[in-house]
């Protein structure tokens, strides 16, 4: 079984989000299972430097441009890259500049992408030829099009919605200058409230659609949750299920992790200890305080919910807390924090930027990891807590209420209790979810068979990537 994936992030050479970590990951679990996974990647510097034994498969004609395709390993993984300098080897991000404005050609950047998919499904690699082609999120988007668009054979699609709120939407202009067919620019096709989608475009056309949990699969066919494709994916509900994310548990390892000051597991705890102190020391923070330290490791976007976390925080602190917290995005919401870690540096510290070693240490050192969101497809953040004995503390929503079992009084005493949870996604409820973490912390001996048995909880990519397996068997028989 041959999968070609197509994505526009993967660890380790380009990461903006739970994106990245999926596509670098799931490729070796899926190899377990005895699927050969190739992955489809712009040709970004870092993914060009790192690629190895190199070969072109020759040049392609892209929306974007004349571009090439090269063939090689890279960290691991078998990597197709669409080499077009003049479209990825820029500073700056993958979507954005360095001032965060979005790149003016992404529709041509992302169309080229979605091309060279096509192009691969059609047999551009006359060696290797996939048997399904899995594409990931909005700019992936236009492959199936294409390919609907196009005669001859083509493999079965898969298209997985990671996050519903990024659809790729450009204005009617674009049309020509991407290739499309303007019979495509309706209803039951790439059109979208007037503009061209490239997520709505993959919806009607993927002949599967997951995303990555069975809640969200369920709250995306709602209008609260499907963000105007809810009808459409209603349509297509017998093609859509949701297979829960895992997470890469050799990177993602206390016992192995580079950045902890020590190793530690759940039957040898003490190096949990020196990693909070080496957090404190590092963050500033004040030692011996009498509550939990709860961390945050998150995009700054309305998505996440942490509006919510700077309204409670006061309260939170009053009850002996504090918060470590890692991250980056709306402005305002960046200022609210670092407002409170300058008011309280003791109690309060804020590192605004991405960084993925302090992101290891503080799963790490903290006690707890708050995820308020209002929507959460799957989460990993939850998932690296888990495993490194810091309890999440989630919004009942999405993946988050498929991984944490709250630890309420049932469940503490029939010893299934992985974490908090709390709803409705209000500041009011996550101050009440803050002050029973608290109440557990102050049990000491529950607190720590609770993180005992979170450290134990299965995360990795095992049982989803047989799902996905069983999911190609289907398709490709
Ligand atoms: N400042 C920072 N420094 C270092 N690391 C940082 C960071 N900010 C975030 N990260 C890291 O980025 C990743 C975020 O992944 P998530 O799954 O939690 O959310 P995201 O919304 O990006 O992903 C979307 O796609 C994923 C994958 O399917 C879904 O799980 C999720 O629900 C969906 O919203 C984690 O690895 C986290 O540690």
């Amino acid at each position: 079984m041959r999968v070609l994936f197509a994505a526009s992030e993967c660890v380790p050479f380009v990461k903006t989000g739970g994106l990245a970590d999926v596509v670098g990951a799931l490729p070796a679990a899926l190899a377990a299972e005895g699927v050969e996974v190739r992955v489809l990647l712009p040709g970004y510097g870092p993914v060009m430097a790192a690629l190895e034994g190199a070969a072109t498969l020759g040049p392609i004609e892209t929306p974007g441009g004349p571009a090439r395709l090269v063939v090689g390993r890279a960290a691991g993984l078998d990597v197709v890259a669409l080499d077009a300098p003049a479209l990825f080897d820029r500073p700056g991000g993958p979507y954005s500049d360095t001032a965060g404005r979005d790149w003016p050609d992404n529709h041509l950047r992302f169309a080229a992408l979605s091309h060279a998919a096509a192009a691969l499904a059609q047999g551009a690699d006359r060696d290797w030829r996939p048997d399904v082609l899995h594409l990931h999120d909005w700019q992936t988007g236009l492959a199936p099009v294409y390919l609907h668009q196009r005669t001859g054979p083509r493999p079965a699609t898969v298209l997985t919605i990671h996050n519903v709120a990024f659809q790729g939407l450009f204005p009617a202009s674009v049309i020509g200058p991407l290739g499309l067919d303007r019979s495509g620019f309706a209803q039951d096709g790439y059109e979208f409230w007037g503009k061209v989608g490239f997520l709505k475009g993959a919806l009607v056309h993927a002949d599967r659609i997951t995303t990555v949990s069975p809640t969200y699969a369920r709250e995306l066919m709602t209008p609260e949750f499907g963000m105007g494709l809810d009808g459409l994916l209603r349509h297509r509900r017998t093609v859509v299920s949701g297979i829960l994310n895992g997470i890469d548990t050799r990177a993602w390892d206390p016992e192995t992790d580079p950045a902890l000051p020590r190793p530690y597991s759940a039957r040898a705890m003490a190096g949990k200890a020196a990693a909070r102190r080496a957090l404190e020391r590092r963050l500033g923070l004040a030692a011996g305080m009498p509550g939990p330290l709860l961390a945050v490791v998150s995009r700054l976007t309305e998505q996440k919910g942490l509006d919510l976390l700077a309204e409670v925080l006061p309260r939170f602190l009053a009850r002996g807390g504090r918060l470590a917290l890692l991250g980056t995005g709306a402005t305002g919401l960046e200022a609210a924090f670092r407002a409170q870690a300058e008011a309280d540096p003791d109690r309060v510290a804020v590192v605004i930027g991405f960084d993925e070693a302090l992101a290891h240490l503080i799963f790490g050192g903290a006690d707890a990891i708050c995820i308020p969101s209002r929507f959460e497809p799957c989460g990993l953040t939850q998932l690296y807590g888990l495993r490194y004995g810091c309890l999440p503390v989630v919004a009942r929503t999405g993946g988050l209420a498929d991984t944490v079992i709250d630890a309420n009084p049932a469940a503490l005493a029939t010893g299934v209790a992985t974490g908090i949870q709390f709803a409705p996604v209000t500041a009011a409820a996550l101050g009440d979810a803050l002050d029973r973490l608290c109440d557990l912390w102050a049990d000491r001996p529950a607190w720590r068979r609770t993180m005992r048995r979170a450290m134990g909880q299965p995360v990795g990519w095992e049982v989803s990537a047989a799902a996905y397996r069983a999911l190609y068997d289907g398709l490709a028989g």
